[in-house]
């Protein structure tokens, strides 16, 4: 079946368009079997509607005409029954082929959503998400239409086609073939406007993703646009993306209008032609009456699949547009990735690291945020990490989890280079808990086990009252089955920061590293805080990356990055050395 469309897409490709049309029959070919047999389904189906021309034509020509009452009879319940069963065979064949639309859809946003997954913080840095949302829905959608629907609609137009042509040759040759003439017309005029409606295509596909980058940072944002009285002009934002969105769908839509216009009226002018002809011939007597009604009935049958393979051959400009789009997104290198064979973590892990001569640029950047620091922890300390806005606390973090490599120099935990790691596992050694903590729309125990979905009520309750929730959670009718709000907007800062101390105590990893974790906290429950981290990871390696002096106490040293490099100081402020 496929090996039926792909002379026609090889003549479409260009090198890059080549392995985006193979990515794409990956998808497709795995279930050849199944669309064949909701193919054959819909080839019976239609075998059913073609017969009734014809029982048409044997009804007036043999029936009516002939007065005879049998054939009549007969004639109308075969065309109540064959009648019946197409309707049945098609609601069926709706049905499977919605299932298995669906299931290459999915797939297909699985794959991309998998490498989306696999990208670091620059990549999301770069892209706006709301553009990407608009390529894995609105793309995705355009591709998986053309891979599976209009695949069935080519191939069953087709089928369609051949049946109602063959009839109509049996029926009158000549005029078959005088209203084929018309044909080469449409398709040149189809092949001039494909390049118009691929840019309309493209403008809006933009657009779109323009409305959608809006709601995706606006939505969140709302409490501070109404804390700074800007509803109004958001208002006019949303108003020029819509003009802007309005202006490009209302070009598309008369750039397609164009294009499918002259082959309707072409259409149109063939099937007056057939009458003018098929009508003077009834008039001479030179052909029957229902014959002209059956080849009318046909030339019907075979103009809709004539225009919808034309309308395909449009068609697929527009999916080269998606798949164009989508293919920027799989190309996105992974820069970070699992070695090819990862060592195993030591056992008993001490949580020992190190930094030697690491030097980390930001892609974009001239630069270096970390030009050859080198730093050591011993395992076990707690040490606090400073340094001005934009010193590169939090890339130094992103180091430390490998969210990206070093451009030069090594950084290790107890002793291994962290490429040399599973990420999985490096993840679960390493656990970072943050000012802005990620939380879902899912019970506190969904919430607090994220990072451990294996671990049961009972560990998850043990590791919330260490935190300090416990009673919290027991001052709560549905205890730790009590939804979070989106984001955890119903809970206050502190009750934020104790859920992710409860995540990373259920994580138990070798280090933990508190980034500004307590700043939205006053001091007294700062200290609070840190006295129960110290209790609960007590012996685990600990950075404290803190402005506030206070969170420094009982730190053995304090690294202060500066201009790329590392000074180890006490905690008192004075210096002693330099990474
Ligand atoms: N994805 C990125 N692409 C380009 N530059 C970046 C990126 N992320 C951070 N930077 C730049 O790298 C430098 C260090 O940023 P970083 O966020 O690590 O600093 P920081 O010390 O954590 O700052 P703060 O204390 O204000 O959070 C800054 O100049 C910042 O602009």
């Amino acid at each position: 079946m496929f090996s039926l469309l792909s002379p026609l897409l090889a003549r479409q490709r260009t090198g890059s368009e080549r392995h985006q049309w193979a990515w794409l029959f990956a998808f497709v070919r795995p279930r050849a079997r199944a669309m064949s047999g909701v193919l054959a389904l819909s080839v019976f189906a239609s075998s059913l509607v073609l017969l009734q021309p014809l029982l048409v034509k044997r009804l007036i020509d043999d029936g009516l005409v002939a007065r005879s009452h049998e054939v009549l009879w007969t004639t109308a319940l075969f065309m109540l029954l064959t009648g019946l069963a197409a309707t049945l065979l098609a609601g069926l064949n709706r049905y499977l082929h919605t299932r298995l639309s669906a299931a290459v859809l999915f797939d297909l946003r699985q794959d991309l959503f998998a490498h989306l997954q696999r990208l670091s913080p620059a990549f999301w840095a770069r892209w706006r998400t709301g553009d990407v949302m608009s390529r894995l829905d609105g793309d995705m959608s355009e591709i998986q239409r053309f891979a599976v629907d209009s695949l069935f609609a080519v191939l069953s137009n087709l089928l369609g086609l051949v049946g109602a042509v063959g009839w109509m040759l049996w029926l009158s040759w000549e005029l078959t073939l005088l209203v084929a003439m018309l044909l080469p017309l449409e398709w040149w005029w189809l092949r001039r406007m494909r390049p118009r409606v691929a840019d309309g295509t493209r403008a809006l596909r933009e657009r779109s993703g323009d409305v959608s980058s809006f709601f995706v940072e606006l939505l969140p944002a709302l409490k501070f646009v109404q804390a700074s009285r800007q509803e109004g002009r958001e208002a006019q934002r949303l108003d020029r993306l819509h003009a802007g969105y309005l202006s490009s769908l209302l070009r598309l839509q008369i750039i397609e209008f164009v294009t499918h216009a002259v082959p309707g009226q072409l259409t149109a002018w063939t099937r007056a032609l057939a009458f003018l002809i098929g009508g003077a011939w009834v008039i001479d007597g030179q052909w029957a009456l229902g014959s002209l009604i059956a080849f009318s009935t046909y030339l019907g049958m075979a103009t809709g699949p004539v225009n919808s393979l034309l309308g395909w051959y449009v068609g697929l400009q527009k999916v080269r547009v998606s798949l164009g789009r989508v293919a920027e997104l799989r190309d996105e290198p992974v820069t970070v990735s699992d070695p090819d064979n990862p060592l195993p973590l030591p056992a008993p892990l001490r949580g020992e690291l190190r930094l030697d001569g690491v030097v980390f640029i930001h892609p974009g950047r001239s630069e270096p945020v970390l030009a050859g620091a080198s730093l050591m922890i011993p395992a076990g300390e707690r040490v606090a990490l400073t340094g001005a806005s934009g010193a590169g606390k939090s890339t130094l973090i992103d180091l430390l989890l490998r969210h990206h490599d070093p451009q030069a120099g090594a950084v290790t935990l107890d002793g291994i280079d962290l490429r040399h790691l599973a990420l999985a596992d490096l993840r679960r050694a390493v656990a970072v808990v943050s000012q802005d903590i990620v939380l879902f729309r899912a019970p506190l125990l969904e919430n607090i086990r994220y990072a451990c979905p294996g671990a049961d009520e009972a560990a998850v309750a043990q590791a919330a009252e260490r935190a300090g929730l416990g009673e919290w959670i027991a001052s709560l009718s549905e205890g730790l089955h009590t939804p979070v709000g989106e984001r955890g907007q119903t809970l206050s800062g502190g009750q934020r920061q104790r859920i992710a101390i409860a995540r990373a105590l259920l994580q138990d990893p070798a280090v933990l590293i508190l980034d500004e974790a307590t700043s939205a906290v006053d001091e007294a429950m700062e200290a609070q805080i840190l006295v129960q981290i110290d209790a609960c990871f007590a012996g685990r390696t600990r950075i404290v990356v803190s402005h506030r002096p206070s969170a420094w106490v009982g730190c053995t040293v304090r690294l202060n990055l500066v201009a790329g490099r590392i000074e180890v100081c006490s905690h008192d402020g004075v210096e002693f050395a330099h990474g």
